[in-house]
């Protein structure tokens, strides 16, 4: 079968990546999340205690140990330099972090060279904010995943209590709202839907019901 590429974008929690492992699973395609990069480029910004508005500063620490990525047992590993930030990338510290470090035109300008050598080979569904419109404006399947932001904040209530950490619900909505704000009002890429998506809100929806919808979507693009 013909190999495509496959957008989906949305909001914070929304179920982007959740779902996007499990299409490409489905597909046997890679699956790319590209908040990982900007993750770990801030994950670095605050080890090295850089001015988090400076981006020439980030650049600079990004030219000494650059991100990288590589697929091990299905599960995509990110790299700075020779250190697997996996993990590391997950914390609050770097959550509250991403979206200021994200603005940067030329953080993203670096981030989307990445994500388009990745791409050369299709068969790949990539996640993030500005793929279907910046990254692959030409990706043959675009997908715009949304939810209520008391839904996405419930969804990672539970994710972080269910991994063992603290959580507070009401201080993740706010996290979540204040992402999505800074997101949709940058000027670089913002977060929007692309005139070719489609739309898909989850909120009342299962996994396995997004994953379907999203199959059955491809499987009429491909055949
Ligand atoms: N349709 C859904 N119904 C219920 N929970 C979901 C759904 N989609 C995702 N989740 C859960 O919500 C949380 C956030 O999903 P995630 O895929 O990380 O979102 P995103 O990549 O958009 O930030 C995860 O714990 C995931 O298991
Ligand atoms: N293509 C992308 C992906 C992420 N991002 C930024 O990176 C942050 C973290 O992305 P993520 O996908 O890991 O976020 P969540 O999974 O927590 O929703 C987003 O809030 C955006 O600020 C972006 O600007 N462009």
């Amino acid at each position: 079968m013909e190999k495509i590429n496959i957008a989906i974008d949305g909001p914070a929690a929304a179920g982007k990546s959740t779902v996007a492992k499990k299409v490409a699973e489905a597909l046997h395609y890679t699956y790319i999340d590209t908040g990982a990069m900007y993750r770990a480029a801030t994950y670095l910004a605050l080890k090295n205690h850089a001015n988090l508005d400076d981006e020439r500063e980030i650049l600079a620490l990004l030219k000494q140990a650059p991100i990288s990525l590589s697929y091990t047992d299905d599960a995509q590993h990110i790299f700075l330099g020779e250190v697997d930030v996996t993990d590391a990338i997950r914390t609050d510290d770097v959550s509250n972090n991403v979206s200021l470090v994200a603005t940067h035109k030329g953080v993203r300008r670096e981030m989307v060279k990445i994500q388009r050598e990745l791409i050369k080979q299709a068969g790949v569904v990539m996640d993030g904010r500005d793929i279907g419109t910046h990254v692959i404006p030409d990706a043959a399947v675009k997908i715009f995943m949304i939810a209520s932001v008391d839904e996405r904040a419930e969804r990672r209530y539970k994710e972080n209590l269910a991994k063992g950490y603290e959580a507070d619900l009401e201080a993740i909505k706010a996290d979540i709202r204040q992402r999505d704000k800074i997101d949709q009002e940058r000027e670089v890429s913002p977060l929007v839907k692309a005139s070719d998506a489609i739309e898909l809100d989850t909120t009342s929806q299962s996994i396995d019901e997004v994953k379907n919808e999203i199959l059955a979507i491809v499987k009429e693009k491909v055949n």
